[in-house]
């Protein structure tokens, strides 16, 4: 995707140091995953993607879509879908009524958002939950709902914040093949700590340390970093460990 991070600073107050220290960094077209140590700025840095933040210094551009431009942001806000680190939700809406009023938000006729709601709910394996409030589901099902949020309103470029946070293993492979399903459609960055099977579901890693890129290259680029000791099927674990050493 042409998300483009030109010499971008940002601090969260003015006296605190930059979480991230004029970053460039271009995102490919395609899936890309995101790594990094806890604190290295993932977050930070989709925040400022999904136009919620305005970075101090530097620019974010899409395309030709300038985030520090208040018409193009327009734009580009119904372009884009962020799933944040800790979504937020009302407790006494139903889960079609959360995902249909993000599709709304984005720029939906209320009725389109509506009607798209239970399909982007099916995309997660939630159908039976679709008229239940959105209290009475465990973490991991409102999570699933938070991506089917994500979804609705089919999105150029999604964000997601550590989707996979609570997930139990058979819808972390259930969300893998979602991403699967969406190539070619669809730009997607997502955050994450789980790098054990990435390779099926990505075409890009982005290793950040402390603000600033550490690595951009391909998953075979990536995983040719491991160490030539490493347990088969490790090798994605052992590249990372090896960028990082010292700091996980
Ligand atoms: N709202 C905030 N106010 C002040 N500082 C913040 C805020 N949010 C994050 N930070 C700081 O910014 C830095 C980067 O945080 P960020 O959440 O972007 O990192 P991350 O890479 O997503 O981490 P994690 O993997 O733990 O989620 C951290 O030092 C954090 O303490």
């Amino acid at each position: 995707m042409p998300l483009n991070y030109q010499s971008c600073t940002f601090r969260y107050t003015a006296r605190s140091r930059p979480v991230l220290n004029q970053l460039n960094l271009n995102f490919s077209p395609g899936h890309t995953v995101l790594l990094g140590p806890n604190g290295a700025g993932k977050s930070t840095l989709l925040t400022l993607g999904a136009s919620a933040s305005t970075p101090q210094a530097g620019r974010i551009r899409y395309g030709d879509l300038d985030l520090a431009d208040r018409r193009h942001v327009r734009t580009y806000r119904h372009k884009v879908s962020w799933l944040p680190q800790r979504p937020g939700f009302l407790p006494g809406m139903t889960c079609r009524e959360h995902v249909a009023y993000v599709g709304w938000l984005k720029g939906m006729r209320e009725r389109d958002a509506w009607n798209a709601a239970p399909e982007a709910i099916e995309r997660v394996g939630l159908t039976d939950k679709l008229n239940n409030k959105i209290k009475t589901l465990s973490g991991g099902q409102q999570q699933r709902i938070a991506i089917a949020q994500a979804l609705v309103h089919d999105a150029e470029v999604l964000l997601l914040d550590e989707p996979t946070v609570g997930l139990d293993p058979h819808q972390r492979r259930r969300f893998l093949d979602l991403l699967i399903s969406l190539r070619g459609t669809v730009h997607v960055i997502v955050s994450t700590h789980d790098i054990g099977d990435l390779d099926q579901a990505f075409d890009e890693v982005v290793v950040l340390e402390a603000g600033r890129s550490r690595f951009k290259g391909t998953v075979k680029e990536f995983a040719g970093h491991h160490a030539s000791d490493c347990a088969p099927g490790r090798q994605l674990e052992s590249a990372y460990a090896a960028l990082l050493g010292a700091t996980e």
